[in-house]
């Protein structure tokens, strides 16, 4: 599907995110890690947003949701269903319409059981009942329901995870590397429900290392480097060898993934990756 059949549901431009710093004790200065980034989605699109660690997704994705830390100077254009979207509205959205799945494990409560967690958010009467069956939806059991986040292997937390974004009214998806420590089968039922959210008219950012992954169900995907977008491209260009990618970087990403060894072979040539 393309973004132009659609309604723009977020538009990102000259996004920049700096930090303040002190230097030699007192003195201040600014580091921008995000500069000029830019990115949009429609609704019912999934735009996987690709880049080597530390390239500066999350702090995209902490942006759109507002929880930046308080040091932080966000610069640039951020519009959300045709309006600015202003710190206050991000607080009013998150965990209702604009939905989170984050990267690290750790924004799990670790003094709350894993079923109360889930359960945060869902209409009162009916939260037991939806978080059971929102447990048996992602393979979960539901005596694991009463576990502490310390007692779950990665892979069950991770789908913990999950099932604190799937919630009703949902318009838009961040999940920053939700695949991580996650087994094939997982994998590929993780991927199935972010399409769903997409074909239920969410839109879904994908933050990803995993670009082979992430063509599964991505109609576009963003490849961002030291925090500037480098290149948004339809899903379909990620082809062959590449040659409808925009970009020498993009081509580059593309032909050095492990599934692409044989052109190295077939052109003799040494192919010099950046690394994902
Ligand atoms: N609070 C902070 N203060 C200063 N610099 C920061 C802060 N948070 C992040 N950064 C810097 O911003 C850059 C981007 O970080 P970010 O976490 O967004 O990367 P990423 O693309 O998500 O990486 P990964 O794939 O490893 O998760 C990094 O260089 C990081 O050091
Ligand atoms: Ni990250």
């Amino acid at each position: 599907m393309s973004s132009t059949q659609k309604k723009t549901l977020l538009q990102v431009e000259n996004l920049s995110i700096g930090f303040s710093q002190y230097v030699k004790g007192t003195q201040k200065r600014v580091i921008w890690p995000i500069n000029d980034m830019h990115v949009d989605i429609a609704e019912g699109e999934i735009v996987a947003v690709v880049g080597a660690s530390g390239s500066g997704k999350s702090l995209l994705a902490h942006a759109l949701l507002g929880i930046l830390p308080g040091n932080a100077i966000c610069l640039g254009s951020i519009m959300y269903r045709g309006e600015e979207l202003t710190d206050k509205r991000k607080g009013q959205l998150r965990g209702r319409e604009i939905s989170f799945i984050p990267q690290s494990v750790n924004y799990l409560d670790p003094l709350m059981r894993v079923g109360k967690q889930v359960q945060i958010g869902l209409n009162k009467k009916s939260a037991k009942a939806q978080q059971e069956r929102l447990f048996a939806q992602h393979g979960l059991n539901n005596s694991d329901g009463r576990l502490f986040p310390h007692e779950l292997s990665g892979g069950m937390l991770r789908r913990v995870l999950f099932a604190t974004s799937v919630r009703e009214g949902v318009k838009l998806v961040i999940a920053d590397e939700p695949t991580p420590g996650i087994h094939p089968e997982a994998l590929a039922e993780i991927l199935k429900q972010l399409k769903q959210f997409a074909d239920d008219g969410a839109g879904v950012m994908l933050i990803t290392h995993d670009i082979m992954s992430a063509l599964e169900i991505a109609d576009r995907v963003a490849v961002i480097k030291d925090g500037t977008t480098v290149e948004i491209s339809e899903a379909e260009a990620f082809e062959g060898n590449g040659e409808r990618l925009k970009t020498e970087y993009t081509q580059r990403l593309w032909r050095a993934l492990p599934q692409h060894d044989f052109d190295t072979e077939v052109t003799g040539k040494a192919v010099v990756a950046p690394c994902l």
